[in-house]
């Protein structure tokens, strides 16, 4: 049974809005997992609320911390954060969230007792056998090398050699929980370029800002030491990459978007956004309020490398099928372990629609052509269905199926996609 059919609106004209946007994903679940490992109570500031967030605090949770809310809307609140021993016996339900699956078993590995997990069916497929394998080396039973799997600790921590090529969280996951261990944790990297760096620095950073002594001074090798973690009061920033479809639309139709907030420094990945749509041809703009992004000087094509920021792939590919020119995306072999085989699922929506998207070994090939209504699918990606929200913009009568899935990382995406569309008309 396919999930409804979501009318994208067209636009009617340029764009002219500001977009405030929740917290990120990736800074919220890295934020709530330190906050449950740490010395004492602590909170976390305009958290993300979505599917993958509400996945993180369940989990934290049943290993033992308390977690509170206040200032909750549909899509931001203030948790606060009272840490409680690693407990087993828990059942964790991982969702489709990669920070969830990679980022909690290292914890879950703090237990004197089993903790099994669980995600939806595509969850199953993603990468997880280089971190089960080096928990097992750690010193903990795992069975299984994939989701669904059980895990007995405690483990004692030390050196561990693995292929993160797959994914930047199958690190990122063991140096979170890393300061617990006793023998805290050296993490070697052997094999092809780890993808998405900036994940892996934010990683750093927060450990860093949480009081812990981490060395990343080697190339591929990362050493924490033992100790606590300082609890802490955080503010979580602006998601950035969710920014992507809303800074799209103003190239899109030669509007204006203001992201209020955007951070001066950051490790988020989608800050790359600013250098990637000027080079498509909007001028970008720090603001007083944020961001600003205008369009109407052309859309161009554009020949870049994603490996670092992958998760801006499908906005990027939206804009590059709407584009004068031609692009080449490159250095995204890993999204085939995304949320869904990302650059099957684009190449084949948007060629559906009438494009020209090729598949090459490590990316995407795309001419524009003239597309026509149709349905965008989504494969439960979040961000295939904002990027069919994109090409509909342009392209009257595109349906979006399950624009619900957006609900991963930003439950309120369709309204405030309608919000956009109707200021400034
Ligand atoms: O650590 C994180 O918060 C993330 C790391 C990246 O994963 P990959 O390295 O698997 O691409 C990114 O794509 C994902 O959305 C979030
Ligand atoms: C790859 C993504 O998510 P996850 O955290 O589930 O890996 C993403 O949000 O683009």
């Amino acid at each position: 049974m396919s999930a409804p059919l979501w009318p994208a609106p067209a636009a009617s004209g340029p764009v002219r809005a500001a977009v405030r946007l929740p917290g990120s994903k990736s800074v919220t679940n890295r934020a709530l997992l330190l906050a449950a490992l740490a010395a004492g109570p602590g909170t976390v500031r305009r958290a993300l609320r979505s599917r993958d967030a509400d996945l993180m605090v369940a989990a934290l949770r049943s290993l033992g911390a308390r977690l509170t809310s206040s200032n909750d809307t549909a899509s931001g609140a203030d948790w606060h954060v009272e840490p409680g021993p690693v407990r087993g016996g828990a059942s964790i339900d991982v969702g489709l969230a990669g920070t969830v699956m990679r980022f909690v078993p290292p914890v879950a590995a703090l237990a004197d007792g089993e903790v099994s997990f669980d995600g939806d069916p595509h969850a199953r497929t993603r990468p997880m056998g280089p971190i089960l394998a080096a928990l097992r080396a750690l010193g903990a039973r795992v069975d299984g090398d994939a989701l669904p799997f059980t895990l007995r600790g405690p483990i004692t921590g030390g050196e561990v050699t693995l292929d993160a090529s797959a994914s930047s969280q199958l690190i990122s996951g063991l140096l979170l929980a890393g300061p617990r261990y006793p023998k805290g944790v050296t993490v070697r990297h052997a094999g092809p370029p780890v993808p998405s760096m900036p994940h892996i620095e934010m990683t750093v950073q927060m450990l860093r800002a949480a009081g812990a002594e981490v060395d990343d001074s080697e190339r591929d090798v990362w050493r924490v030491e033992p100790g606590p973690i300082s609890a802490r009061d955080v503010v979580v920033e602006p998601d950035l990459s969710n920014a992507a479809p809303f800074l799209a639309a103003a190239l899109v139709t030669g509007g204006e978007v203001t992201i209020p907030d955007w951070p001066e420094r950051t490790t988020q990945g989608g800050d790359a956004l600013r250098e990637l749509l000027a080079r498509m041809g909007g001028t970008v703009a720090r603001v007083p309020e944020g961001l600003k992004v205008s369009g109407g000087g052309g859309l161009e094509g554009i020949d870049a490398d994603l490996h670092d920021v992958g998760e801006l792939t499908p906005a990027i590919a939206a804009l590059a099928a709407l584009a004068g020119s031609p692009s080449r995306l490159r250095g995204v072999a890993h999204l085939r372990g995304h949320e869904t085989d990302r650059l099957a699922a684009l190449a084949t929506e948007i060629n559906g629609l009438g494009g020209e998207v090729t598949e090459t070994e490590d990316g995407l090939a795309i001419t524009p052509r003239p597309l026509r209504a149709g349905v965008f699918h989504s494969y439960a990606d979040h961000r295939m269905a904002t990027a069919g929200a994109v090409i509909g913009l342009a392209v009257p009568g595109v349906q979006v199926e399950d624009i619900a899935t957006t609900a991963k990382t930003l439950p309120e995406f369709a309204r405030m996609w309608a919000r956009m569309l109707g200021e400034g008309h």
